[in-house]
């Protein structure tokens, strides 16, 4: 998804607007001319408390740039070598080396710090913190697993708590910050992590998650429909339902957690819808922070384009987790990926909790029924089961109830269950986003992982790809590997919309339909049978009654 198609397409969802009719007729290549007309977030009419001299020609400056182009920046000066090559942006703030500076550098009260269960900050957290205390727009992209998620909801809650100390009521349950995120459970995810930074509300920052009931009594014709919440966490898809009715007038703080997800085909149109919803009623200065594990080129130069004087961290960017051992294995076949499993759980390879990734719904009911053949305690979690199995399953995996889960990429991105050991790539990943998140879901803060990703000679593109990763991430990589080359461009595009196809998972499955079918076959004979017998005797009955009856006619006649 580019930026300009993008763009175009949230103007076509503006259809009362001037530019949307003079534009309509407008081709491809007046992109750049709709990008600056469009505007998003008022980028060109700065109001930033930070902007300083130079930030204001750098914005004067952008808006003579192309806007397609990524924004440059100088590069910042540092006694720490990391922060040369990955921090960019004017005026950076010096990052954190301890939480407890937080209250004398930014006044965040003892309680609040009191709530943070860490020694030390993660360098995500340490850059990031500081930026959006300051109110600065945030480009992140940081390790699977480094604690993105703590080094945006705190400076969140100290931001809206200082709010509503100074609002008093005037905007109470009203949202004033927004988290977009891809997946229920994520959302479920940014909740706890309020809740305990919040714990008993006396924060005095409500986060809710947008979920089904909460949609339901905002959209109701009730007199007594609820505020959202000063903190509103929600999926494109439920969100853009709820767009009408959510008031965005205080919306001051725009999180993208799993940003590059968001704006990528699958929720892009909502995204879009949201982005433009809220450009249209938020007026004044919104502080946007976007992260993610990984961050294509085009969703970055979209992403700086769309803030004002941004901080871009980027910290390891592209590179798997460092704490996540990988390893490929040739499985030969479908039915060798089988057998490789199977192998693996006898001889303990195993240890629970695991997650195993699948292509499909299909696949990963049928590894499963497999799976649980094996006498394997597993289950399974994709886009097909309800919201409250979802919920289910993943509290039993939480608490060890369930040891394997099997699961497709729903589960690949931002779901943080502590002491997974091991991920399994049953069907190799269709690209390197996919493949770092669903890796960074083992070796998480800290901790160490192993993850094994089976291939067949299906997938010769699909590898090349993961071992590009596995070489940018410092692994080890084999002779035979580095002798497979780059992916080609093409086949990549092609992979990403297309998974490989493959044989069906499942002899056993097969095997259990078969025996099925001879049961239920067995069944009917028996019954049919049965059924014949029955008939048989009560013609024979029906016999002896009849001759019974003429032979006493017989002896009447003789009697007569
Ligand atoms: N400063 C810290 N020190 C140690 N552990 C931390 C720290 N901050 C957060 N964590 C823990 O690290 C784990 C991963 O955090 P989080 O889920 O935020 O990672 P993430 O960077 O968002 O990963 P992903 O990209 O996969 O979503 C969590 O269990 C969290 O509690």
């Amino acid at each position: 998804m580019d930026f300009f198609r993008l763009l175009s397409r949230g103007a076509k969802l503006d259809h009362d607007s001037e530019i949307f009719t003079k534009k309509q007729e407008k081709k491809a290549d007046d992109s750049e001319r709709i990008v600056r007309e469009l505007d998003f977030f008022h980028t060109k009419t700065p109001s930033h408390e930070h902007d300083d001299n130079k930030s204001k020609k750098q914005k004067n400056k952008a808006d003579e740039d192309d806007t397609d182009q990524k924004p440059k920046f100088a590069k910042i000066e540092s006694t720490i070598p990391y922060r040369k090559s990955n921090i960019k942006g004017s005026d950076v703030p010096q990052p954190l080396t301890t939480f407890e500076e937080l209250g004398p550098r930014f006044g965040l009260s003892e309680q609040l710090l009191s709530r943070i269960r860490f020694a030390t900050p993660t360098q995500i957290q340490a850059e990031a913190i500081p930026g959006i205390l300051h109110d600065r727009d945030i480009l992140a992209c940081a390790p699977t697993g480094s604690g993105k998620t703590l080094a945006y909801v705190l400076p969140l809650v100290e931001l809206i708590r200082k709010v509503n100390e100074n609002e008093k009521s005037s905007s109470a349950g009203m949202i004033k910050g927004l988290i977009l995120v891809p997946t229920k459970e994520l959302a479920t995810q940014v909740l706890e992590q309020f809740t305990i930074l919040t714990a008993s509300g006396r924060a005095g920052v409500k986060a809710n998650v947008l979920s089904k009931s909460l949609l339901a009594r905002l959209t109701s014709d009730s007199s007594d429909r609820p505020r959202p919440g000063d903190v509103l966490i929600a999926t494109p898809l439920r969100l853009v339902r709820a767009l009408n009715v959510i008031g965005l007038d205080s919306l001051r703080h725009l999180v993208l957690d799993e940003a590059d997800r968001l704006f990528d085909t699958t929720f892009a149109e909502q995204t879009d819808q949201i982005l433009a919803t809220i450009a249209k009623t938020r007026q004044s200065s919104l502080q946007k922070t976007f992260l993610s594990a990984t961050m294509p080129s085009s969703i970055e130069t979209m992403a700086l384009n769309l803030m004002v004087d941004p901080l871009r961290i980027f910290i390891s960017p592209g590179r798997a987790a460092a704490t996540v051992d990988q390893k490929l294995v040739f499985a030969g076949s479908e039915s060798g990926k089988l057998v490789a499993i199977r192998q693996m759980v006898k001889g303990g390879e195993l240890p629970p909790p695991v997650l195993i990734f699948v292509q499909s719904v299909e696949r990963a009911n049928a590894l499963m029924h497999e799976l649980v053949y094996d006498g394997v305690n597993v289950d399974v979690i994709h886009g097909e089961r309800t919201e409250s199995q979802r919920k289910a399953v993943v509290e039993k995996f939480k608490k060890a109830q369930v040891w394997v889960l099997i699961c497709t990429d729903v589960f690949a991105r931002g779901i943080d269950v502590h002491g997974v050991n091991v991920v399994i790539n049953y069907d190799v990943p269709q690209s390197a986003q996919a493949y770092i998140h669903r890796i960074g879901r083992t070796g998480r803060a800290g901790r160490t992982g192993k993850a094994v990703t089976f291939f067949t000679k299906e997938d010769v593109e699909a590898v090349k790809i993961v071992v590009n990763v596995m070489r940018e991430s410092g692994c080890e990589v084999q002779e035979w590997m580095t002798r497979m080359g780059k992916a080609d461009k093409q086949m990549k595009k092609q992979l990403k919309r297309k998974p490989a196809e493959r044989d069906e998972i499942g002899t056993q499955q097969k095997k259990l339909k078969a025996v099925e079918k001879k049961h239920m076959k067995a069944e009917r004979d028996k019954r049919e049978e049965a059924k014949r017998k029955k008939e048989e005797k009560k013609r024979r009955k029906k016999k002896v009654a009849a001759a019974a009856a003429s032979s006493d006619k017989e002896d009447e006649e003789e009697e007569d």
